[in-house]
């Protein structure tokens, strides 16, 4: 019986393209994977290189080359290419460019009859999902930024060190902005299901040098500092973005915290940012509406006005 290959485009074939690409590869994530880039021959040269990883691979993936206007069998368009800020510049600080070249991309893509999902990586990452949304005119389900899905995972990254634990046995989210404004809601911290905040009332002698406020900054400035020693970050958006696109393709429904477009969740419209969502086949199943606390509510929604504001000064 002849299956349907599942096909993936990536827009964008740089550091973050290539290490998804990589990254999706290695996993078996899908069947076909479309490079694209501005350098058609740089599109064309990590095609090659990542087609010659397939000999030691688990199963075959083809890669190849293409055009923007090529995307319409494609189940999901990865959108990575876009302006990376310079040192002593915010994510939002690149909002100008990444917007010119969002635009194009998109409409070219959407123009071609691309009918799938759209996952996006480039930066600032809410406001391009923003964006996205706004040329694609898709709902949206179909559109999805990797959001807070690389804070979260710094943030379980660094619990898993101070607790000794695996940090797949931590349970959290960053949310908010993929950027200076994010937070951790720390009230939904759970390790191996048990609260954060207990364990921290229950164990204060063991557990008395834990500064929550200290994890919350070092998860906000984990991509700086990665930033500020080799000049860009690719692994792990590389594999979050594998762990996205999985979770589509195979309709996983993982809870995975990622920029969506808010219709009315957390009391905000009219803006994208990182809350946990169930991701399968449609793109975003659900939003998670967690039960913030107080504090929690009023970061969330300085979050949103700070975004709202980069929204309104875009040309859309
Ligand atoms: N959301 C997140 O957590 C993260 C986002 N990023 C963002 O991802 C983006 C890509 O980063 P890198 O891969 O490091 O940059 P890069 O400069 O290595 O790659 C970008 C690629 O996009 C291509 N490109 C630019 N404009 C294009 C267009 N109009 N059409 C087709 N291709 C085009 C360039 O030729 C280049 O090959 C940046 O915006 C960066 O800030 C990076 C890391 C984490
Ligand atoms: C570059 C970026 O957005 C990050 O690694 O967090």
């Amino acid at each position: 019986m002849a299956k349907k290959a599942r096909k993936v485009t990536i827009v964008g074939s740089g550091l973050v393209g290539t290490a998804c690409a990589y990254s999706m590869i290695n996993q078996s994530i899908c069947d076909e994977i479309m490079m694209i880039d501005r350098t058609y021959d740089r599109a064309v040269a990590h095609a090659l290189d990542l087609s010659h990883c397939m000999d030691f691979t688990q199963t075959r993936t083809k890669v190849y080359a293409g055009r923007l206007e090529d995307c319409r069998d494609m189940d999901v368009v990865v959108l990575t290419a876009g302006a990376n800020p310079k040192p002593g510049q915010t994510r939002l600080d690149v909002l100008g460019e990444a917007e010119k070249i969002t635009r194009d991309i998109v409409s070219r893509i959407v123009d071609g009859g691309f009918d799938g999902v759209f996952v996006v990586a480039a930066n600032p990452v809410d406001i391009v999902t923003y964006i996205v949304r706004e040329v694609s005119g898709f709902p949206r389900n179909r559109v999805i930024g990797t959001g807070t899905s690389i804070d979260s995972a710094r943030l379980k990254t660094l619990l898993s060190e101070v607790f000794a634990v695996d940090p797949r046995s931590v349970n959290g989210y960053a949310m908010g902005e993929h950027g200076d404004s994010q937070f951790v809601a720390w009230s939904h911290v759970t390790i191996g299901g048990k609260p954060l905040l207990h364990i921290l009332e229950q164990h204060k002698e063991r557990f008395r040098h834990v500064k929550l406020d200290e994890i919350a900054q070092k998860t906000k400035d984990a991509g700086w500092e990665i930033f500020t020693r080799k000049g860009n970050t690719q692994f792990g958006i590389g594999n979050a973005l594998a762990y996205i696109v999985r979770s589509i393709l195979n309709d996983e429904h993982k809870i995975i915290a990622v920029s969506a477009v808010l219709e009315g969740e957390y009391g905000q419209t009219g803006v994208c940012c990182g809350v946990p969502a169930i991701i399968g086949d449609g793109g975003i199943e659900e939003l998670l509406e967690l039960n913030l606390t107080w504090e929690e509510q009023q970061k969330f929604a300085h979050s949103c006005g700070i975004l709202k504001a980069a929204i309104a000064s875009l040309q859309l």
